[in-house]
């Protein structure tokens, strides 16, 4: 699994994109209503010391003039600035959320990425390990994706990455994690699942990408078969996300180095030997 190759859309982006979305999380901390109330004091306190200077400059004749006068100017002043300030940031509340939503998603697949899947995978494990629950997780890769593309295309193969998770998607529950790790490869996180059922699900996975190993994408068959390696803790285990990852790693290197298109189960693997033992 290539370590150093994250997807994110916003890892190239610019400086200026940064700093609009940290300001507009800082005012999303204060809140729509909070920051138009400060705005709108503002206002009122500006217009106000320029009506007391237009006034005192230009000698107003009579108290009264002077009393409706510092009234009726600055009130309009807040209202208008008050409102537009507050559709404005709510218009900045959803740009956020949706670069929030981006930047958590993987742009061809619509799946959630390695930093969205790194985050959750972390509390799920945590949670696991608290509620003493068994918790498994599969790297999925597709087989020969290099000659996919050699010989259909770049764009045909990004449709059989398309294809590949939407195929993995029908197959898992809701509450499965399914992400874009990078490249050709995702990943799976199967929370309360033992690690046989762990590898049952893995082989409806790959017999789902391989069914009647073909994929019609923009009109081509396009055989595809993926391997796939699986890890899992049991109930009451502690581990870390970059040990199971790391486990997971070397199952589905077995499973390519056994021939592909196969399931590789650590877990299922140990249980094996131990029981020819
Ligand atoms: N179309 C497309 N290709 C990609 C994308 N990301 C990575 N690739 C290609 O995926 C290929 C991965 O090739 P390899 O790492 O050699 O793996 P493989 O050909 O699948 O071989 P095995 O994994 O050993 O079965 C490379 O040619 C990458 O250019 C993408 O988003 N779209």
């Amino acid at each position: 699994m290539p370590a150093d190759l994250p997807y994110s859309p916003f890892e190239s982006s610019s400086d200026l994109l940064r700093r609009w979305r940290r300001l507009s999380r800082a005012i999303a901390r204060l809140g729509a209503p909070v920051c138009t109330l400060l705005f709108a004091a503002c206002i009122s306190a500006g217009s106000l010391g320029l009506t007391a200077l237009f006034l005192k400059l230009n000698g107003a004749s009579q108290m009264g003039d002077a009393f409706w006068i510092s009234l009726l100017v600055p009130l309009p002043m807040t209202l208008v600035f008050g409102g537009i300030t507050f559709v404005l940031i709510i218009a900045l509340e959803n740009s956020r959320s949706h670069l929030d939503q981006l930047a958590m998603t993987d742009a061809l697949t619509g799946i959630p990425n390695r930093r969205r899947f790194t985050l959750t995978a972390r509390r799920e494990i945590e949670l696991a390990h608290r509620h003493h629950l068994p918790l498994a997780l599969l790297s999925l890769d597709i087989d020969r994706f290099k000659l996919i593309n050699d010989a259909y295309g770049h764009a045909v193969g990004d449709q059989v990455l398309v294809e590949v998770s939407r195929r993995c998607r029908r197959v898992l529950r809701t509450t499965d994690i399914l992400a874009r790790w990078g490249g050709e490869e995702f990943v799976i996180l199967l929370p309360n699942t033992p690690s046989d059922h762990a590898h049952q699900l893995a082989e409806r996975l790959r017999l789902a990408v391989a069914k009647s190993h073909q994929l019609l994408v923009q009109q081509q068959p396009v055989w595809v078969t993926v391997s796939i390696g699986a890890a899992g803790i049991a109930p009451g285990e502690a581990a870390t996300l970059e040990a199971l990852l790391q486990t997971a790693d070397e199952a589905l290197y077995h499973a390519k180095n056994s021939g592909r298109d196969q399931v590789f189960s650590a877990a299922w693997a140990a249980k094996r030997s131990g029981a020819r033992a």
